[in-house]
């Protein structure tokens, strides 16, 4: 058995639960004939401190799932449980307030918990320090580049003091060069602050560089098809022969998901 998958069974056995548990969960857009079944019967768990990343073909109800999993809409049927943990969800746009600044971006996430206002500044700065972004609280989101504003999203979602991060193509618009380095930065919050992460990507290779497990979803109607492991020491290079040789394999169980569905 693989280490990861070791430590959920750890922390079963000290009755700690997963952090996110899905149950048989289905989702159904619209009723009837014109009905859509997003995702059929899907289970699945992140264990307390895993990293999963979720793989499958376009529309395969990736997004569908983690909204679901973050309460923004309900399952058909099934069962979800967090856990009593506290989600956060970051998304491929950061959706950061043009006319406000860095900072008070990130105290919006503290002013929702009653955090005094000399408090928040000081509670902002230091996730800004936690994503390497020292210094930048005064400037507005426009004056930064595409990956400093995916750290403004990530330093925001830790001031929500999560313990689970959803995830949804969060580096899918950055460059290589780019996105090479935020897998650094998100590895290492992952390991300081013990987070249960749900990673949903398009990139093969992006979920083995970061993933305990890849889960591979089918589309129409979204099933679980296989559930990989991945062992590989860390931290990983995307461009090493390991990781390749990896999602190579992976790669070819996609693409007969995808031919199956005529995609
Ligand atoms: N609100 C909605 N109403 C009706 N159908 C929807 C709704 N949201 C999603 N769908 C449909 O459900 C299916 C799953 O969509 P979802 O966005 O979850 O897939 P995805 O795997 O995240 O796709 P992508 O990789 O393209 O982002 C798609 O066929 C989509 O058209």
């Amino acid at each position: 058995m693989t280490a990861p998958l070791t430590e959920q069974a750890a922390d079963r056995a000290e009755g700690r639960g997963p952090a996110v548990r899905l149950e048989a969960v289905s989702k159904m857009y619209g009723q009837g004939r014109t009905g859509l079944l997003a995702l059929d019967e899907v289970s699945l768990d992140v264990g307390a401190g895993e990293f999963v990343c979720l793989l499958g073909a376009s529309g395969c109800g990736k997004s569908t799932l983690l909204s679901l999993v973050a309460g923004l809409d309900r399952p058909t049927a099934g069962r979800i449980e967090a856990d009593g943990g506290r989600v956060a969800m970051m998304f491929q746009e950061p959706a950061l307030f043009p006319w406000l600044t860095v900072s008070a971006n990130i105290e919006m996430a503290l002013r929702a918990k009653g955090v005094t206002r000399a408090e928040r500044r000081a509670r902002a700065a230091e996730f800004l320090e936690t994503v390497h972004l020292g210094g930048f609280g005064a400037k507005r989101p426009h004056e930064l580049s595409g990956g400093m504003r995916q750290r403004v999203a990530l330093a925001r979602a830790l001031a929500q003091d999560a313990d689970v991060l959803l995830m949804d193509e969060p580096f899918g618009a950055l460059d290589a060069m780019t996105r090479d380095l935020l897998h650094d930065e998100l590895e290492r919050i992952w390991r300081e602050r013990n987070l249960s992460v749900l990673f949903v990507t398009h990139n093969v290779r992006e979920a083995v560089r970061l993933g305990d497990r890849v889960v591979l979803l089918s589309s129409r109607p979204g099933r679980v098809v296989e559930d990989f492991p991945v062992t590989l020491e860390r931290p990983r290079r995307t461009d090493s022969a390991e990781v390749a040789e990896q999602a190579g394999r992976i790669t070819d169980r996609l693409r007969e998901e995808v031919m199956r569905h005529g995609r």
